[in-house]
């Protein structure tokens, strides 16, 4: 179960199905960081003006998640611990009231996969292309074959 969780969180750290969000700014602001040459200074935020973050860009940075962020090893969740740079669910007021539904699910559907077939084969010559926009997708769908286990 230990194992199967942090495949799962590492699925959605390399796949965030809400791959680009933002918000708009219902007063002045000041974010803390990411102006400057260097991204470290202060950056004001006008009210009215909208905020772009993008988790599948943020998921994937190496100062974040090290030099290995682009591979799927869910071993690295053993000792790392997130806060507001891994957001698949988003944070704050508005989380995904879901999240935890959510994980159940994928859980309990991932089991269940892996009890009803022995094996589940990629079936598709094109190559694993994502679609980026608001949402994430695949650009040719997502073609296996499974073998039943019995
Ligand atoms: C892997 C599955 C899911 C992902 C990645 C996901 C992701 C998100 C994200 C990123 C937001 C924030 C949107 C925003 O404010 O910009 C959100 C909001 C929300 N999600 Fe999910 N969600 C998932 C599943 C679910 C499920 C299963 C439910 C309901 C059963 C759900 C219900 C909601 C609702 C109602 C909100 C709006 C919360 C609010 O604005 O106060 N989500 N979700």
């Amino acid at each position: 179960m230990k194992y199967l969780n942090w495949v799962l969180k590492e699925a959605l750290r390399l796949n965030p199905p809400v791959a680009s969000n933002q918000r708009e700014a219902v007063r002045d602001t000041v974010l803390p960081r990411g102006g400057g040459v260097d991204g470290k200074s202060p950056i004001f935020v006008v009210k009215g003006m909208s905020v772009r973050y993008i988790p599948w860009i943020m998921h994937r940075r190496t100062d974040l998640f090290g030099k290995d962020a682009n591979e799927f090893r869910p071993e690295r969740w053993e000792d790392l611990r997130v806060t507001h740079e891994y957001l698949p669910f988003n944070a704050g007021p508005r989380i995904c009231i879901g999240q935890q539904f959510a994980l159940t699910q994928m859980a309990l559907i991932t089991f269940r996969l892996l009890q009803a077939f022995k094996t589940i084969e990629r079936r598709d010559e094109r190559p694993p292309i994502q679609k980026l926009g608001i949402n994430l997708s695949m650009l040719y769908g997502c073609q296996v074959s499974a073998t039943p286990a019995s």
